[in-house]
């Protein structure tokens, strides 16, 4: 018997439902072909690790452009100061590093880069951190009348880490038990619904404080339909 849902997990409406089970099924077909991924060995969630996906230089580039933009991470939806105390922000969408990394992102997953929010970067010096979360809309919200206008519910997040980090600062799915370790040029891509395309609460997910050294990543958002007004 699968245990009770915890209140959080109340009912919620999910009008992109068919549209995020065809993207999931594309994109899982996708990935499972390419010889280069790893599949986290869960069940509950979709999680794919590729090592190498970005190159020390484009790396080093991004992180450059990233310190260019950053600032305070918005804190949405919650009253805790301490939730998301990372900075962040919109890198240039016309950089060629930025629109290679989209494309090879295109290349993998098989999802159009106008499905997917602009590219956004983001810093962590020691002791910042961004608290357990889902990347998904909560659909019971205000703020959902506008995602629902400007492409819908969130299916996959592929993020990419730019650095090694000296200690800390692992991505944590906190109701799996899956850890991930930054590590320069390596991209994770998951999948936040569920094969049947409702919102997968296993997704769940923390970036855990840095403890030594900076932690930089870049990470694009994909919905269930076109990104934009
Ligand atoms: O930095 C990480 O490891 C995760 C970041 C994250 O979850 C997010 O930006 O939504
Ligand atoms: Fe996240």
């Amino acid at each position: 018997m699968s245990p009770p849902p915890r209140q959080e997990e109340g009912h919620r409406p999910t009008p992109d439902r068919k549209a995020l089970r065809l993207i999931g099924d594309r994109v899982r077909k996708r990935l499972m072909q390419d010889p280069g991924a790893y599949r986290v060995p869960v069940d509950s969630a979709e999680i794919f690790a590729f090592a190498d996906f970005l190159d020390a230089h484009e790396c080093a580039h991004l992180m450059r452009m990233i310190d260019e933009v950053a600032l305070p991470s918005r804190i949405t939806r919650t009253a805790d100061p301490d939730f998301r105390t990372s900075y962040s922000g919109d890198i240039d969408p016309s950089d060629p590093v930025v629109r290679t990394l989209e494309r090879r992102l295109y290349d993998l997953t098989n999802i159009e880069p106008t499905w997917g929010e602009s590219v956004q970067g983001q810093r962590y010096h020691p002791g910042q951190q961004f608290k357990e979360h889902c990347d998904w809309f909560d659909t019971n919200q205000e703020y959902w009348k506008h995602e629902a206008q400007t492409g819908g519910q969130r299916s996959w997040t592929a993020m990419v880490y730019l650095n090694d980090v000296e200690a800390g600062g692992v991505t944590a799915f906190t109701r799996i038990g899956v850890t991930i370790p930054p590590q320069a040029g390596a991209l994770l891509v998951w999948n936040n619904n569920g094969p049947d395309g409702a919102v997968n609460w296993n997704t769940m997910h923390a970036a855990l404080p840095v403890e030594r050294g900076e932690k930089y990543v870049v990470t694009k958002w994909f919905r269930s339909r076109r990104w934009g007004a």
